[in-house]
């Protein structure tokens, strides 16, 4: 028998009766363990070997992990911060307990998420209230930390594991491990005697100028041999499905609109006839800009919304009978929703063009003051999108969004009825989770109202509706956390290998 020398290496290393490791007969034979792990592949095939895998994980402390085994979790030393500054008694303002804590840069960022996630205490318009219940002194990541640091982890503590190694805290090595046994007809194939060949892994320079190449024998490729994964970059999980969202809809006719992410309450608000005392338009809700108020807004436009808002328009209005303030209409915010480039658009100062038919949509970013939680952040993408024809029903906006979301894989979506001031009718639209089961809300639509499309000088039935990106995205990609998505608690190894289904 002739075998390649390198195989005849491992076969001659190899016991009938003990099973050595890879590694084991790499450091005895001088090979490297992928070559070996190679020939003992073909040898197998070739019924001289036997190889048993196993997967093993091995877990170590990242940089940033060991940091926190000495220094402590960034929520904890905000907690303790809190502690000595007495926010257990009462609020006490961010910039102290941030200074107490001597946190700066990404870990306040990373101090505040956590300390929210883990229910440590409230952070209020800039104030901070520790909980007295809590107890950061058992908190399980820390207790997961220090044991790995000592080197004496349990295999019980998989949520928490997960938890750290998304936090980038940890990091998780799978290896597989093959262990090589000699089967009866590799004794028989060493008894026998076995003449070894040469073989050549890669074609050289000095092969092709020789003319060698001809008579040497190649070695065959191993497509299994372990690889080190190489992670380049990659576009974002929300980019791609922002790309395909706008192939979708430019393949469903529509044109894309743009405009300004800081714009005045006119645009956002005002045009789709939300009254100026409701609740989403306080402080509360809405990021205001130090900036001069917004001047150039159509005169004629101006007085028409105010008609409508104070005396309604068509036949039933009757308006808010309430005051309206020119100048709050003018002052500049970050945009809540991309609502506001609807009105731009559908007024005609964007220039489209507004003979029935028309579809526009726009993938654009919105702020909103809300609390964070898996569902919520402050920042998100909307897909917004209007339609203007004669007669439109509510079959029309159930059928766009059937036909929109089946491109996406989601046939199941639901609607339920919903109140905005801006529409009637209108419809809440619900998904349900892959991997939670859990119906969750992915769009918010409607048919405008007269005290809308009539101040704008549209005469036709526009349908819209504002979809958020980042559920979308949940539902292709299973994340459960939008968080896992962007931000700082964003899960690398989730971005890294998400595939956006479709
Ligand atoms: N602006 C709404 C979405 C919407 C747009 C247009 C019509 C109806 C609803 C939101 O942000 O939730």
């Amino acid at each position: 028998m002739r075998l390649p020398e390198r195989q005849l290496a491992v076969l001659e290393a190899a016991s009938a009766t003990d099973e050595r490791s890879v590694a084991e007969i790499a450091a005895e034979t001088g090979l490297k363990p992928e070559t070996v792990t190679g020939a003992a592949f073909d040898l197998r095939d070739e019924g001289l070997l036997t190889v048993a895998e196993t997967a093993t994980e091995t877990l170590a402390l990242t940089d940033e992990g060991r940091e926190y085994v000495d220094d402590g979790l960034p929520e904890v030393r905000l907690y303790r911060a809190g502690v000595t500054l007495d926010a257990d008694e009462e609020p006490v303002s961010m910039g102290r307990v941030i200074g107490e804590a001597g946190l700066d840069g990404p870990a306040v960022d990373i101090a505040l998420s956590n300390f929210a996630r883990k229910g440590f205490g409230r952070i209020d318009s800039g104030e901070l209230v520790l909980d007295p219940d809590a107890d950061p002194d058992a908190d399980a990541e820390a207790a997961a930390l220090a044991a790995l640091a000592a080197d004496e982890m349990s295999d019980d503590d998989d949520a928490v594991i997960d938890r750290l190694d998304s936090r980038g805290l940890v990091s998780v090595e799978e290896s597989t491990t093959r262990s090589i046994a000699l089967t009866d007809d590799g004794v028989d194939a060493l008894m026998t005697g076995i003449e070894a060949t040469e073989t050549v892994s890669a074609v050289t320079p000095e092969l092709l100028a020789s003319g060698e190449w001809r008579d040497v024998e190649f070695s065959e490729y191993n497509v299994e041999a372990d690889a080190p994964t190489a992670s380049g970059g990659r576009k974002h999980v929300l980019r791609r499905t922002a790309d395909r969202v706008k192939d979708v809809l430019v393949g469903m006719g529509f044109q894309e609109m743009e405009g300004p992410h800081a714009d005045s309450d006119f645009w956002i608000n005002d045009c789709l006839f939300m009254p100026q005392d409701h609740p989403a338009r306080t402080h509360w809700d809405r990021f205001a800009l130090d900036v001069d108020p917004m001047d150039e807004i159509p005169e004629e436009l101006i007085r028409r919304v105010e008609r409508a808002h104070r005396e309604g328009w068509g036949e039933d209005g009757d308006g808010y009978h309430s005051p309206w303030s020119e100048e709050f209409a003018r002052e500049v915010a970050l945009r809540g929703h991309t609502t506001s480039l609807s009105m731009r658009y559908l007024s005609g100062i964007a220039g489209a063009e507004l003979e029935p038919p028309q579809r526009y949509f726009s993938v654009e970013k919105v702020y909103r003051n809300d609390t964070l939680d898996p569902t919520h952040l402050l920042e998100f993408f909307q897909i917004e999108g209007w339609v203007m024809a004669e007669d439109l029903s509510v079959r029309d906006l159930m059928g766009t969004f059937e036909e929109f979301y089946r491109q996406f894989g989601i046939t199941d979506i639901k609607f339920k009825p919903h109140y905005n001031p801006y529409t009637e009718p209108s419809f809440e639209l619900f998904g349900e989770h892959p991997e939670t089961g859990e119906e969750i809300e992915i769009g918010n639509s409607g048919v405008f109202r007269e005290e809308v499309t009539g101040p704008l000088g549209v005469d036709c039935d526009v349908m819209a509706w504002g979809l958020a990106l980042e559920r979308l995205a949940m539902l292709t990609t299973g994340a459960e956390d939008i968080r896992d998505l962007h931000g700082t608690l964003a899960d690398i190894d989730f971005l890294r290998n998400a595939e956006v289904s479709y």
